[in-house]
């Protein structure tokens, strides 16, 4: 993979789709701005309808109905293999999904390289092992999709870079070396590179199971204040701290399905089903 492909991969940048929506609705019928804000605001950011996966004979997603809205934090629990990595590689298109629909700030992918182009734009992915360059300072690995994906001019790019580096509390690392970081640093890091390009929604693929123990605390309050912030977050995780405290919905994953959903206060303490009951047994 080339850098720039590796780079586009893991970061995304913003998009014109919530401008191009507001016109299609602009030209149906007279509404005022502060109308469009609120039904802009209501409608979801991310939406799967009977989503389908196959690796081989193997179905992994069997028909995925969910729907996130803006500021929305939503976990995803489940057990090895129920199909949650999977599910993020799809909202990504780092998966090509076989069936159903994604709808990623009002645009439908259908896998051509519009699609890719497009969704770069929207969507920013931290992985459980954290990716930097190990041949680029800690400042050059946040720059680096801005400048390259975006085109941003350097000394812009190095600014964000050092705002961002400051909001995941490294501002003084700029000039590191991520060999000289911690593995929570360096997770920090990662982040600071998905915010870099303005993502509308953040996807976190276990981003806390490389961690030492004692480094996932640091890790947990960047997420918490990105939500703070009004942060898209769909997070595959394995903290169910943090998805019982943090998260506004959480969906358990079974067998390639939805099995069950909802507010985490609820589904913690209430599961409705055996399989949500013995997975919290084992994990609590
Ligand atoms: N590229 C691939 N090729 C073939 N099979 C795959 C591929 N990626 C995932 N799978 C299979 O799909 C199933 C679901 O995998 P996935 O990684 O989505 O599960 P998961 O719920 O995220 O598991 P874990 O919690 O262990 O990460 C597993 O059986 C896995 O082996």
């Amino acid at each position: 993979m080339s850098l720039l492909a590796e780079v586009s991969a893991l970061d995304s940048a913003s998009s014109d789709a919530a401008v191009s929506e507001k016109a299609a609705v602009t030209e149906s019928a007279p509404v005022s701005d502060s109308a469009l804000d609120t039904e802009s605001a209501k409608a979801p950011l991310v939406s799967l309808s009977a989503l389908t996966k196959s690796f081989g004979d193997v179905a992994v997603l069997k028909g995925i109905d969910l729907e996130v809205r803006p500021g929305e934090v939503v976990s995803i629990i489940g057990r090895s293999g129920s199909g949650k990595s999977t599910l993020l590689r799809c909202i990504n298109q780092l998966e090509q999904h076989d069936g159903g629909a994604i709808h990623v700030a009002g645009k439908l992918l259908d896998g051509s390289e519009m699609d890719a182009a497009a969704l770069a734009q929207d969507v920013g992915m931290v992985f459980q092992s954290f990716n930097l360059f190990p041949h680029k300072r800690v400042g050059e690995n946040v720059m680096l999709a801005p400048m390259l994906v975006k085109g941003v001019a350097r000394d812009i790019a190095e600014r964000e870079a050092r705002e961002m580096l400051a909001k995941v509390g490294l501002g003084e690392k700029f000039d590191a070396w991520p060999s000289q970081l911690s593995g929570g640093q360096q997770q920090r890091v990662a982040i600071a590179r998905a915010l870099a390009m303005h993502p509308k929604v953040l996807l976190c693929d276990e981003i806390t199971s490389a961690l030492d123990p004692e480094l996932v605390g640091d890790v947990l309050k960047v997420l918490e204040q990105l939500k703070r912030e009004g942060m898209t977050l769909i997070l595959v995780t394995h903290e169910m701290n943090f998805a019982r405290d943090v998260g506004d919905r959480v969906i358990f994953m079974h067998q390639g399905r939805v099995h069950e959903s909802g507010d985490p206060a609820t589904l913690f303490a209430n599961p409705a089903t055996e399989e949500l009951r013995q997975f919290l047994g084992a994990v609590l």
